[in-house]
């Protein structure tokens, strides 16, 4: 899953300003990209264009050669096959784990559908939590069920917004050595927002430095962030 934007604007609807100012980004399949930046220099709007619940009024977006958006084309969202966790990883709270990982999950027998969700589950080590509520787990648990709930439909491409900001730093090291290692496992490729240099250090195999909604530098995180 290679994804190639190019010379992208942006405006929200009543805002004076672009907020994306001519992004380009280029990501080869497995990429684990990070998009580094601070307080509304645009990082989250970039995200949300690419998952299509925004469109840019200049500009293209391709995933694998094919294009999701320009002044021509606009793929809606649920046919772009990428995933999305968000900040607050909002689990259903009256819903098992496994009911949370099982939703979104669309038509498939019911056997397909355990099997799906054991086998998201055990990629996030919580094989035994299945039956248990989000108010029953910690933290960084929720925000792992949150992680199998995106994986589960097998999406070309993960998005995650700041997904590491509720947790405390303790536990949050060793979720992102979790998280980059399913994301190698699998293959995936993923795209984080995030305004810590430490996440992104972490983690990514490539860092873009957004600001102002310009990208100002890019590459392996050494040569980006010193
Ligand atoms: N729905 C909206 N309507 C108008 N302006 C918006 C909207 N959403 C965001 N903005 C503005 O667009 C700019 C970029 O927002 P964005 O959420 O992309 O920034 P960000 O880099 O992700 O910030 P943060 O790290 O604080 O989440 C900000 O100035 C913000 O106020």
């Amino acid at each position: 899953m290679s994804i190639v934007m190019k010379a992208i604007f942006f405006k929200y609807r009543n805002a004076k300003e672009d907020v994306l100012k001519g992004v380009s980004i280029t990501m080869e399949q497995g990429d684990i990209i990070a998009i580094l930046g601070d307080s509304g220099s645009g990082k989250s709007t970039i995200l949300r264009l690419i998952a299509g619940l925004e469109m840019p009024y200049k500009g293209s977006i391709t995933i694998n050669n094919r294009v999701i958006v320009n002044e021509r084309t606009f793929i809606p969202p649920e046919k772009r096959e990428v995933g999305m966790v968000f900040q607050d990883y909002a689990l259903f709270p009256h819903m098992t784990v496994e009911k949370n990982v099982q939703f979104g999950l669309g038509k498939m027998s019911r056997k397909e559908k355990t099997y799906k969700v054991n086998t998201v589950l055990g990629l996030v080590g919580l094989d035994h939590y299945g039956k248990r509520y989000p108010h029953e787990l910690s933290g960084g648990q929720q925000q792992r069920v949150a992680l199998a709930r995106a994986l589960a439909p097998m999406p070309n491409l993960l998005l995650l917004d700041e997904p590491f900001s509720n947790l405390d730093a303790g536990l949050k090291e060793g979720i992102r050595n979790q998280l980059k290692a399913i994301f190698k496992k699998t293959n995936l490729t993923s795209i984080f927002v995030t305004h810590d240099r430490e996440d992104a250090l972490a983690i990514a195999d490539k860092v873009i430095l957004l600001s102002d909604g310009k990208v100002i530098k890019s590459g392996i995180p050494n040569s980006v962030i010193y």
